[in-house]
């Protein structure tokens, strides 16, 4: 073992100190932001102040300046110091129970008689246990090799209850390597219809497919593709799973690294990348599904990019879609708007997951269902009958006598009018719309005669001609 000379443990003890100076400075600011009128100094702006705390939590937690700044826009002040700070400790060990091979009970019976420290997660999951404490490791007991239960996080457990897919269904995972969401879905279908696991990266379906043998899922079909090749590989499913490739932004606390290896281009790219695979999950559904047509998009990513940006964007390019309740107890709603950017108003469906709210990682979820493209016709047919319906009381109300019912000697006081003293070449644009406008009005009134339906027709041809 190398010890540490005078001088590294002199330079450690000073970064300490400057450390505490800077985590002193953050706790200050926020104060001061708290109740900005009360404590600021005379000669400082708010927006010197933000600069400032934003610079101190990029260097006191060790965040690139630009992801610093990206995360805390989310928060108010002293949220984004709790989340920051949240992101410095571990979460809890956490298992699911497979329902496949035990229940929980047993699970935890057997557990406890090895000497293992435990309790359920929590009333809204009952396949959860976390661990507190324990003499063996719980990724080599006999009960994990035989497959009894999945180390998995509990923001994991979410967007696979937001899915609830159902026994007999063709469900999509299509992002899923390790497969902790693959074998719960393969558990609360009863190991019945089937899954499609698909991750484009082959090296990681190999403990895909380990997971889906140990703990026996044998409805799994195990494939490799880009998500972006469905549904020309395949199509017509029940339920997809998105679970998509994301910055990581929401699971710090287990990977470091997130603080400074993804740069501005890397947010964009993983946006874009996202984007094109939501519609593509979108565009494997069978719309025709008794049971289904349910999309989730989730991520283990808290920027607004990765996660209301994509479902808005999905929103806008697939009008038959629609954003429905992911059915979870808990979550904070997601954003409508924020940071200038404005989202589909029904986004406060989708539900945000955060380390120093819930205790648990970073997560988006999300719940989109998929209509059928004539459902969509005859909404768009109705919605664009109302508009000419609209349209045409808006009109009614600014003509003089616009309730007109048409007989012989209406049609006479019409000849006299502007349609006939006006030449077809002193029309202009507006003129020449409002008449075929009234035209169009007057076709469709119902008590029209057949003789002014010919009167009106020589009417439409003079102006159009
Ligand atoms: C968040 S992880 C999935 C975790 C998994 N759902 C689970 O619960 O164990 C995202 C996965 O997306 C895969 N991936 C990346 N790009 C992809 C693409 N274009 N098509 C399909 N999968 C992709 C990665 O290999 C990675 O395994």
């Amino acid at each position: 073992m190398v010890l540490p000379t005078e001088e590294e443990k002199e330079r450690e003890a000073t970064e300490g100190q400057d450390a505490q100076v800077v985590y002193g400075r953050i706790r200050d600011i926020v104060r001061i932001l708290g109740d900005f009128r009360r404590f600021k100094a005379a000669n400082r702006s708010r927006a010197d102040y933000t600069q400032q705390l934003i610079a101190d939590i990029s260097s006191y937690y060790g965040y690139t300046p630009f992801l610093a700044e990206k995360l805390f826009s989310m928060f108010s002040p002293d949220e984004a110091v709790a989340f920051f700070d949240a992101n410095e400790t571990p979460r809890p060990v956490t298992i699911r129970a497979n329902t496949l091979k035990t229940r929980r009970r047993d699970l935890a019976q057997a557990l406890i008689n090895r000497g293992v420290s435990l309790e359920p997660i929590g009333k809204w999951t009952k396949v959860g246990l976390q661990i507190f404490d324990s003499n063996v490791p719980v990724g080599a007991t006999p009960e994990y090799l035989a497959g009894h239960y999945m180390l998995q996080s509990p923001s994991s457990f979410l967007p696979v209850m937001a899915l609830d897919p159902q026994p007999n269904e063709r469900v999509l995972d299509m992002a899923s390597a390790p497969g902790g969401k693959t074998s719960y879905m393969s558990a609360l279908m009863q190991n019945t219809g089937v899954v499609f696991a698909n991750d484009a990266n082959a090296a990681r379906t190999k403990s895909l497919s380990a997971n889906v043998h140990r703990l026996g899922c044998k409805n799994v079909v195990v494939c490799t593709h880009d998500g972006r090749q469905f549904p020309k590989v395949i199509g017509g499913f029940d339920r997809v799973l998105l679970d998509a490739p994301c910055s990581g932004t929401g699971v710090v606390s287990k990977d470091q690294s997130v603080k400074v290896n993804k740069t501005e281009r890397d947010f964009a790219l993983l946006s874009h990348l996202q984007k094109q695979l939501i519609l593509c999950a979108i565009d494997s559904i069978n719309t025709k599904s008794a049971t289904g047509g349910f999309v989730v998009y989730s991520t283990c990513s808290v920027t607004v990019d990765e996660d209301e940006g994509v479902v808005d964007y999905a929103l806008k390019k697939r009008p038959n879609v629609k954003l429905v309740d992911t059915g979870l107890e808990f979550g904070v709603e997601g954003f409508t708007n924020i940071g200038g950017k404005q989202f589909h108003k029904d986004m406060h469906l989708t539900r945000r997951f955060y380390p120093h709210v819930h205790n648990m990682e970073g997560f988006f979820v999300s719940k989109l269902q998929v209509l059928p493209r004539s459902v969509l016709k005859n909404k768009l047919q109705q919605a664009e009958e109302k508009e000419e319906n609209d349209e045409r009381l808006e009109e009614d109300d600014n003509e003089a006598g616009a309730d007109v019912t048409f007989n012989d000697d209406e049609d006479k006081a019409l000849m006299e009018s502007e349609y006939f003293t006006l030449t077809r070449n002193c029309l202009t644009k507006t003129q020449k719309t409002n008449a075929a406008n009234k035209k169009l009005e007057v076709s469709s009134h119902s008590n029209l005669k057949p003789s002014n339906l010919f009167f009106r027709l020589l009417l439409y041809i003079r102006d159009f001609t």
